[in-house]
C-alpha cells in the first residue's frame, strides 16, 4: 500500500450504496470512529505524564544533559567583587576636576586578576590594573590604557569619563541565593558554566529516563543483512534509538519482534523490566497483522488510539506493566513525525523536564497544496534561498530520503484550507525538536 497518501480515508464514504461488507480491512474500524484531535491528544499526554525518574545529586562535571530535579540557587555573588573590565588605571572618580587633560599621581605597583592590591589608593592617585583585577580600595572608576598616558609617575587622561566606567560591579550578574536555573531544565554546557560561576560543585538532577525501542514486523531484517523477497531493512530502530539518545535518554535496543503475539508479549515484558518507556513501531494499525495495537488493547492499558494527524494516524498510547508505551506507526516517516510531535514532549515530561511544545514561525509557502479538512498535517520541509518553506517532492510515508532532505516540519492546521504559494505556513526547524 502507499500509506501516507490517505490510505483508508474512504472508509465511510467509499461504500457507495453497496451493502456493508463484514470482513474487510478497510472496515476494520467501526464506521464513524472518532479520531482524537492532535491538540487534545497532547493535552491528555501532558496530564498523564509525570516525572518517573528519581532525583540525586551529581558532580557538576557529570551533569551535562541531565534534568534538574529542583531549582538551583547561586551559592555566591557573581562577580564576587567589583573588578576591572579592561587593562588600564583605577582611581576615585571624585579625584577628577574637569581639567583637560586630567592628571593623577600614578602609584607604584599594580593589581592583576588573582593578585589584588594590598593598600588603599588615596584621592588624587591612580593604580595600574589589569582585566579581572579586584578594584583597589579607594577606587570606583577605570580608564582604559588606550585612553590615558602614563609617564614619570603621572597619569594623564581626557576629561568626561563617567563614574563606574570600565568596571564590573559585584553581583551584577547574579547575587548569592538568587534562583539561576529552573527545575526541569535540561542542562546545557552554558548551564554548567553558570553553575560553576555560582560556586556549585554538585547539582540535583534526575537519573536519565530509560527508553527501550522495539521494531515489529516479519519483514524486517537488521541493517546490512541479506534480504529475501518481501523483506526490508529495519530503518526505524536506528532512527528511534538515535532520537532517544539525542534527547538525553538512556536508549535500550529491544531488537525486532516478529508479528506474533507471544514474541511481542515477551519483548514488551523485557522492555518494561528494563525501561521506563517503550517505543514500538509497526503493527499499530488495524490489519490482521497489527498485533501491537491488539495486544495493548487486550493485555495492556490502551489510553489513546488514532489521532487526527497525517502522517501517523495509527498511534497507540498505552501502558505495559508500568512502562509507558508509544505504539508508533510502521512507516518510517510517520514513526519519525509521531516521535517528534507526541513521544518527545511526553518522554521529556516523564524524565522530569517541563512540558514544552516546539515553537514554529510563520513563513511564506513555496508550494501549493489542496487539502481535506480533519487532520493536522506535518510535511517534511526546509527553507529555500528566499526563506520560503518548500516541501519534499512526495508525501509518501515510506520515503525515508525525505527525512534527511528536510530541515524541519511544516505544520498545516485541521481546517483543510488550500495553500497557495506565498501563504503563511508554520515552519518548525528540527532544532525545535532537540535535533
Ligand atoms: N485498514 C487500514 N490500513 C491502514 C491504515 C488504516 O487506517 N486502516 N493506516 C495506514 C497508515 S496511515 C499507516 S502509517 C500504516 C501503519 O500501520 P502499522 O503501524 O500497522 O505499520 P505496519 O503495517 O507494520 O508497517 C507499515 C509499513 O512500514 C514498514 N515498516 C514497518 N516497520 C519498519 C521498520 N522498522 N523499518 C522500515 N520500515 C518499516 C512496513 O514494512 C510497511 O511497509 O498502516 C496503513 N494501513
Ligand atoms: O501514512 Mo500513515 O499516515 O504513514 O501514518
Amino acid at each position: 500500500m502507499t500509506a501516507g497518501d490517505g490510505a483508508g480515508e474512504g472508509v465511510d464514504e467509499g461504500a457507495g450504496g453497496l451493502p456493508p461488507r463484514l470482513r474487510d480491512d478497510c472496515f476494520a474500524l467501526p464506521p464513524g470512529v472518532s479520531w482524537t484531535p492532535a491538540a487534545e491528544a497532547l493535552e491528555r499526554l501532558r496530564e498523564a505524564c509525570v516525572p518517573v525518574c528519581e532525583a540525586r545529586s551529581v558532580p557538576l562535571e557529570r551533569a551535562l544533559g541531565a534534568i534538574l530535579a529542583e531549582p538551583v540557587r547561586a551559592a555566591r555573588d557573581n562577580p564576587p567583587q567589583a573588578n576591572s573590565a579592561v587593562d588600564g588605571y583605577a582611581f576615585a572618580h571624585a579625584s577628577l576636576r574637569g581639567a583637560d587633560p586630567e592628571t593623577l599621581t600614578l602609584l607604584p605597583g599594580r593589581a592583576a586578576a588573582g593578585r589584588p592590591f594590598a593598600g588603599r589608593v588615596p584621592p588624587g592617585a591612580a593604580l595600574r590594573v589589569l582585566t579581572g583585577a579586584v578594584i583597589p580600595e579607594g577606587c570606583d572608576t577605570v580608564v582604559m590604557q588606550e585612553d590615558a598616558a602614563a609617564e614619570g609617575g603621572v597619569l594623564r587622561l581626557r576629561p568626561g569619563l563617567k563614574k563606574g566606567a570600565n568596571l564590573r560591579r559585584a553581583a551584577e550578574d547574579f547575587a548569592a541565593g538568587e534562583a539561576i536555573l529552573p527545575q526541569g531544565r535540561r542542562l546545557a554546557p552554558q548551564d554548567l558554566a553558570l553553575a560553576a560561576a555560582a560556586g556549585l560543585a554538585e547539582l540535583p538532577v534526575r537519573r536519565p529516563l530509560r527508553v527501550a525501542v522495539l521494531s515489529t514486523g516479519d519483514e524486517l531484517r537488521p541493517p546490512g543483512a541479506p534480504l529475501a523477497p518481501g523483506q526490508l531493512h529495519d530503518a526505524n530502530r536506528p532512527m528511534l534509538l538515535g532520537l532517544a539518545r539525542a534527547w538525553g535518554f538512556e536508549a535500550r535496543d529491544l531488537g525486532c519482534a516478529p508479528d506474533d503475539r507471544d514474541a511481542l508479549r515477551a519483548a514488551l515484558d523485557a522492555g518494561a523490566a528494563e525501561a521506563d518507556a517503550i517505543l514500538t513501531t509497526g503493527g499499530a494499525s488495524a490489519g490482521d497483522e497489527d498485533h501491537v495495537s491488539a495486544i495493548l488493547r487486550a493485555e495492556g492499558a490502551l489510553n489513546l488510539w488514532r489521532v487526527a494527524i497525517k502522517p501517523g494516524r495509527p498511534l497507540a498510547l498505552a501502558t505495559w506493566r508500568g512502562a509507558a508505551v508509544f505504539g508508533l506507526p510502521g512507516n518510517p516517516v510517520a514513526a519519525f513525525v509521531c516521535a517528534l510531535i507526541f513521544a518527545r514532549p511526553a518522554l521529556l515530561r516523564l524524565a522530569g523536564a517541563r512540558w514544552e511544545l516546539p515553537r514554529g514561525r510563520a513563513l511564506p509557502a513555496a508550494f501549493a497544496k489542496r487539502r481535506k479538512p480533519g487532520r493536522r498535517e506535518y510535511l517534511r520541509a526546509r527553507l529555500d534561498a528566499e526563506g520560503r518553506v518548500e516541501v519534499f517532492r512526495s508525501e509518501g510515508s515510506g520515503l525515508v530520503s525525505g527525512l534527511s532532505w528536510a530541515e524541519g516540519l511544516c505544520e498545516l492546521p485541521e481546517d483543510g484550507a488550500e495553500i497557495r504559494p506565498g501563504d503563511p505556513v508554520r515552519f518548525m526547524p528540527f532544532s525545535e525538536f532537540g535535533l
